[in-house]
């Protein structure tokens, strides 16, 4: 590559260059035919902005609040797994990264560092992702451990009952990480030649009667707020105001579960008008520029989540580059935002974008 990367697409090479295939392939797949892998980021091509002349744009205010908490940007790091797969200090690094540039922290249920070892490195603010296993009292335990460590809301992921069917993982034999959190408790050590040691892992500790009724269940054991993961109807999002959770996330985890699911942020309005405002709705997949962060914000997100290129800033130098990939989302979000004139992220309106729906019902 020539020169230093200026976009956070370049990562992905850089990471590609430095992995192992397994993991890279690992990190960068989706499901099936990975129709979701791109749609999630082509869809926001199809999204054009409204942009107001003559505002005042000398002062430029990213700032948001999120439960309660002040963040930089309206920018989260989305919880991955496994991180020490790509950089030795793993989920340590990228919380200081996050840490470094003010923004909130979600870490996997499935990280490779320790829920104690995040906590210890840095003070952002973080936000603990939970699955819930067959072992229901490994994950009342993790989300114990969360809370007893400082952690500020619990994001309970609800679209992986079984793993997607990842097929780089499966031609790989992907291994199935080392997690130290359950040490003592699980082993991770699945072996099975036939296939994604991953998913056998999965299979065999993901709880698949996993229900709306347990809400209530994990309502009992944290005083957290819980936010859901994975929510992509309208219908599904009224059940979850039903059940009392705190914010929802508009996710298809990345296009790495069901494959042929729409486009995150083409979903987003619906969810939104679901909710009327009840609680915050968060937007992740595809995010790649600071243009993307405002046309989600426009159509309802109060903030955004970015899963994969963080994770290739890890790859690619770790604590460091992670900064400089949110960063590079920062200062694009707040050029586009000046250029579009906005000043503050509640400036910025449903007026301010057009949709393909849009463009297409002016033509008729
Ligand atoms: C390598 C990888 C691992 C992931 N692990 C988790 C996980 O442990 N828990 C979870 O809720 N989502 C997980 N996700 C999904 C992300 O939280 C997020 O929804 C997705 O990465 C956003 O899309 P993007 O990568 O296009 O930004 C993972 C995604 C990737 C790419
Ligand atoms: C171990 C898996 C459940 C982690 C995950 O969520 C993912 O790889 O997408």
């Amino acid at each position: 590559m020539a020169g230093e990367p200026v976009h956070v697409n370049e990562f992905q090479e850089l990471a590609r260059q430095v992995l192992p295939k397994m993991y890279y392939d690992f990190f960068a797949g989706g499901a099936e035919d990975q129709y979701t892998l791109k749609e999630n980021i082509e869809a926001f091509c199809r999204i054009t902005i409204r942009p107001r002349i003559l505002v005042d744009v000398s002062r430029i205010d990213m700032s948001t609040i999120i439960l309660g908490h002040k963040t930089s940007a309206p920018i989260i790091v989305a919880p991955t797994s496994s991180h020490q797969l790509a950089h030795p200090e793993g989920e340590v690094a990228t919380a200081r990264g996050a840490a470094a540039c003010n923004v909130i922290m979600a870490l996997s249920f499935t990280s490779t560092c320790t829920v104690e070892e995040v906590a210890s490195s840095c003070n952002t603010v973080r936000f603990f992702q939970t699955y819930v296993y067959k072992r229901r009292d490994i994950t009342e335990l993790m989300v114990r451990r969360a809370e007893n460590n400082g952690f500020r809301a619990i994001i309970l992921t609800a679209d992986t009952p079984r793993l997607g069917r990842r097929e780089a993982d499966i031609k790989n034999k992907m291994i199935s990480p080392r997690l130290r959190n359950f040490e003592g408790f699980i082993s991770t050590e699945v072996v099975s030649d036939k296939g994604s040691n991953l998913e056998a892992y999965a299979a065999k500790t993901l709880d698949p009667s996993l229900s709306w009724k347990d809400i209530a269940w994990l309502k009992s054991i944290t005083k957290l707020p819980i936010l859901i993961k994975g929510v992509l109807t309208g219908e599904d999002a009224t059940k979850a105001i039903e059940a009392g959770v705190a914010g929802i996330i508009v996710s298809n985890h990345g296009a790495r579960q069901l494959d042929y699911t729409p486009a995150t942020i083409s979903v987003l309005e619906e969810v939104v008008h679901a909710v009327q405002g009840k609680v915050p709705v968060l937007l992740d997949g595809g995010i790649r520029r600071g243009t993307d962060i405002f046309k989600a914000l426009a159509l309802g997100a109060k903030a955004i989540m970015i899963g994969r290129p963080v994770i290739y800033g890890l790859a690619a130098k770790g604590e460091s580059v992670v900064k400089q990939v949110i960063e590079m989302l920062k200062n694009e979000l707040e050029l586009t935002m000046s250029l579009a004139g906005c000043c503050t992220v509640d400036d910025i309106t449903r007026s301010h974008v057009i949709t393909e729906k849009e463009r297409f019902l002016c033509r008729m």
